[in-house]
């Protein structure tokens, strides 16, 4: 088949050509080979490489086969293939360029030249302005953005060098154009290491929509056939996740050695470091990058492969384990840009976040999505669960006033935590989706195999429809004002348009949300790795289609994941980490538009960790971590986004954000809590006396209190601490133990309370205040559960910790139990008052039930 017989389809042949240019193959190889099997990119390619296997060692010139008329000549794939070329390749290409624009006038676009040459110099060679027209060149006609970013000029121009770089940007910064560039610039393969299959499949399918051909491997990867074709170089960016790397090492040897890889890029690279919040223990094992793709590894290569790692949370301590557990060069250039997110609007709010809370909590965003009308039960029936029940009669409209404390805050629902892999499936008939029909666990199940063929990955280019330019070229620069008088006006307009993303901590959650939010006709849907890969994958299309309003999810939906338009970040429970909290609260406001971040938790209860694989060492850490991110929920006084930042290791300086919460509402009045934080440290002093003199309150003095309980040694507690000041000052005999809990943290933050190293004492240390007796002040803000339990106490005798006040006052206590009926001195309960006793028939069928039967015959 020759060029002439396709003259009326020279757009086909071209389109084709530039591909496969693309994709590192040579132009003339390309062209003989479409003579042979058509204008097809898969066709031609398999015959390129076909005819590279079958007759290694010849070789032949496009001349000769157009000469000859012959069909295609096998070649080796090394030959037609890019090598492990320098840098100077790219950039000495002019005349080749000139070439393939003579061959090809029609396409209009530079193709990559494909050279093997000799090896490169930097110091050499004058190529800072060569590199960065050429970049900028790719990025304008793949992305359609008019410049890059300084953090991805560094990175760039440290994979220019042959460098390792560390990229610590925000997120929705554009890490990923950092990796994405080296591929469409050297021809070579760029291998992605990204930890969630829904991530890569996110980033796949965005970069074929960009005209770049891209695939992933890993367990999510159905097509076998994917993995052969990337370890030909058949693609330009391969995602792989940890696990299979330490898989592929020899063949990715072999993919260095033909096509060339131009760069290991590590994605959310925090995953390395045992003190990240995220760690995966086979991301640690990725040091073998460094082992296997060196020059002293791989004779044929000129300098070791690059690694680039990327991440948008790392502090600096994990920041130098990355270096160290990567075994990245001495050299590695570290891009650090503010991790600050300034469209990005942080609220801390209290709520029990249980069913009984969401009417009043999903109010809000019910009436946002402009469904209050309840509709057909049959329509609403989402996923169901069987513990799932939501009561008929809530409406969101009611308000109710169910914000207190009580005895279901400590029970923390811990039973379904989402594990962390995922994998995605393609979507169905959306329609179906979204009336919910279909939507049941089992329905889901029974259905995969109906899909099967559809659950193709390969997200070669061209398998995706191409999106139109203008649609790709969002502006990254935020609609912000800078000044804070600006910031506050905006505040008072409605948010755009765009979706909401909860994350809830455990799997049932995001059943039970999503199903009350379809309840109220809100186009919304759970995502946990639990579900079915069929319905995740709808998830994913449906909302990157826009045609989702509401996604309930676990971690599982969490990093990279790229729409520009999420409006809205809602935590509903307290998140394990503020590398976490931060990491999932990015995935709002990629526009650059007002977002907002909102962080529903019980703030009367503390959160706990939920259950994982975790080690001891690594618990430790999680429970600092958890801790962090509890500070930040009951901080009632500081910029909410200066925390974020800090945290991180960035200076904020005085500034504010001027959108958070705290930085509109102001902090509360300030309270001079002397009095208090005397009896508080004395208390914990006279728990010494025995051992000690109380009075020897020497600045510096360690204070232990080992409480003796039953004859058995406790760890301290406030609880026990708290009932002894209530016992002891009668003034504060009805205060709130949430209210102590919060003194003693700002205690512990100021320094003059710490817990002891063996985790069985308390140390205090008595500031002048307090050893002076004199007229200094302690004033303090109060914090949001000291703030929350002064509401309670204003509160009628109803609530479960008021219940629980004041039992040590011999007064409050006899009061109570008059009212009870309890007689004050025999202690028995009037007559008038006594219940008939009541038979109880115990459940013979429940396990629970024959234990209480068998017990009750003891009493
Ligand atoms: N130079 C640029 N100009 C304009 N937009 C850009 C530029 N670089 C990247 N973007 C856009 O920024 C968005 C976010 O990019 P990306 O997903 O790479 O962010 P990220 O830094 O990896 O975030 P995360 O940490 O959340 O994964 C993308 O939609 C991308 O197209
Ligand atoms: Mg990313």
């Amino acid at each position: 088949m020759g060029r002439n017989a396709m003259d009326g389809n020279d757009t086909c042949w071209d389109k084709v050509i530039a591909e496969m240019i693309e994709m590192g193959f040579e132009h003339s190889s390309i062209v003989e080979a479409i003579k042979v099997v058509g204008p097809s990119v898969p066709s031609a390619v398999e015959h390129i490489l076909n005819s590279t296997t079958e007759e290694p060692s010849t070789t032949h010139t496009s001349n000769s086969h157009a000469r000859n008329g012959n069909a295609l000549k096998k070649r080796p794939l090394r030959k037609c293939l890019v090598r492990q070329s320098n840098i100077f390749d790219h950039f000495r290409s002019n005349d080749d360029v000139e070439e393939h624009k003579k061959e090809i006038p029609q396409l209009g676009i530079k193709p990559n030249p494909i050279v093997l040459s000799e090896p490169f110099e930097a110091q050499d060679l004058d190529v800072e302005s060569d590199w960065e027209q050429k970049t900028s060149n790719l990025m304008k006609k793949h992305f359609g953005f008019s410049s890059l970013k300084s953090f991805q000029k560094e990175a760039i121009s440290a994979w220019v060098v042959h460098k390792d770089c560390l990229v610590l940007a925000a997120t929705g910064s554009g890490k990923s154009l950092c990796f994405q560039i080296p591929a469409l610039f050297s021809g070579k393969v760029v291998v992605v290491i990204s930890p969630l299959i829904s991530l890569m499949h996110d980033q796949c399918l965005k970069l074929t929509r960009h005209g770049i051909s891209a695939c992933f491997l890993g367990s999510g990867q159905p097509d076998n056939t994917v993995e052969q074709k990337a370890m030909r170089g058949l693609y330009s960016i391969v995602y792989i996740c940890p696990e299979t790397v330490l898989r592929l090492i020899q063949p990715l040897q072999k993919l260095a050695e033909s096509r060339g890889i131009a760069l290991f890029a590590i994605d959310e690279v925090h995953c390395v470091s045992k003190w990240g919040h995220d760690f995966r223990p086979d991301y640690r094992r990725l040091s073998v990058l460094r082992e296997n793709f060196s020059t002293s590894k791989l004779k044929s290569l000129k300098f070791d492969i690059p690694l680039m790692a990327l991440t948008a949370t790392a502090t600096k301590r994990v920041r130098e384990d990355i270096l160290k557990s990567l075994q990245m060069s001495k050299e590695t250039k570290v891009c650090l840009t503010s991790f600050f997110r300034p469209n990005l609007r942080f609220m801390v709010k209290h709520s029990r976040v249980s069913q009984a809370s969401y009417a009043k909590d999903f109010h809000e965003l019910i009436r946002v999505y402009g469904r209050k009308k309840n509709i057909d039960e049959k329509e609403k029936v989402f996923i169901s669960d069987d513990s799932d029940q939501i009561s008929n009669s809530s409406d969101a409209s009611s308000i109710s006033d169910t914000d207190s404390v009580s005895p279901d805050d400590m029970d923390d629902n811990q039973d379904d935590y989402a594990y962390r892999d995922i994998n995605i499936m393609h979507s169905g008939n959306s329609d179906d989706f979204l009336t919910g029909k279909e939507l049941s666990i089992e329905f889901l199940e029974n259905d995969i195999d109906a899909f099967q063929s559809m659950d193709n990955l390969d997200v070669a280019r061209g398998d995706f429809c191409v999106l139109p330019h203008k649609e790709l070229e969002l502006s990254k620069n935020t609609n912000i004002p800078k000044k804070p008088e600006g910031r506050v006006k905006i505040l008072n307009e409605p948010l755009e348009q765009g979706p909401t993303i909860i994350y809830v901590p455990t799997r049932k959650e995001t059943l039970r949300i999503a199903k009350y939010l379809c309840k109220f006709g809100l186009k919304a849907a759970a995502y946990n790795a639990g579900l079915p890969k069929l319905h995740l994958r709808k998830v994913h299309k449906e909302f990157h289609e826009n045609g989702l309003e509401v996604i309930v999810a676990t971690i599982a939906f969490g990093m990279g994941i790229d729409k520009s338009n999420v409006r809205r970040i809602i935590h509903y429970g307290w998140p394990q980490s503020l590398e976490a909290y931060y990491q999932e609260a990015g995935r709002a406001g990629r526009d650059g538009k007002l977002s907002d971040c909102i962080l529903y938790a019980n703030l009367a209860s503390k959160p706990s960790l939920l259950p994982s694989r975790k080690s001891e060492d690594q618990k430790k850490q999680a429970y600092i971590m958890l801790s962090d991110c509890f500070r930040y929920g009951m901080n009632t006084s500081c910029c909410r986004a200066k925390i974020l930042v800090e945290y991180f290791g960035e200076d904020f300086g005085h500034q504010k954000c001027h959108l958070c919460d705290v930085c509109i509402d102001g902090p509360p009045k300030k309270q001079n809590l002397k009095e208090e934080a005397c009896i508080f440290l004395q208390t914990i002093g006279a728990q010494n006396q025995g051992r000690r003199d109380s009075k020897d309150y020497s600045y510096d003095d360690d204070i232990h209190f080992d409480y003796n309980y039953r004859g058995q040694r406790e760890r301290p507690n406030l609880r026990m601490l708290v009932g002894k000041i209530r016992q002891q000052f009668q003034k504060f005999s009805t205060t709130d133990m949430l209210w102590w809990r919060g003194l003693a943290r700002i205690l512990e933050v100021k320094g003059y309370i710490r817990e002891g190293d063996d985790k069985s004492h308390v140390q205090a240390k008595f500031p002048e205040f307090v050893r002076s007796m004199n007229e200094e002040a302690f004033w303090v803000y109060p914090e949001a559960d000291m703030l929350l339990a002064r509401k309670l106490t204003e509160k009628p005798f109803s609530s479960f910790s008021e219940w629980g006040k004041g039992w040590a006052d011999p007064e409050i206590r006899r009061q109570r139990l008059e009212r009870m009926g309890v007689k004050r001195k025999s202690g028995m309960v009037s007559s008038s008052k006594r219940k008939p006793k009541r038979k109880v028939q115990h459940d013979l069928r429940t396990s629970r039930g024959r234990l209480t039967a068998k017990l009750s015959k003891y009493k």
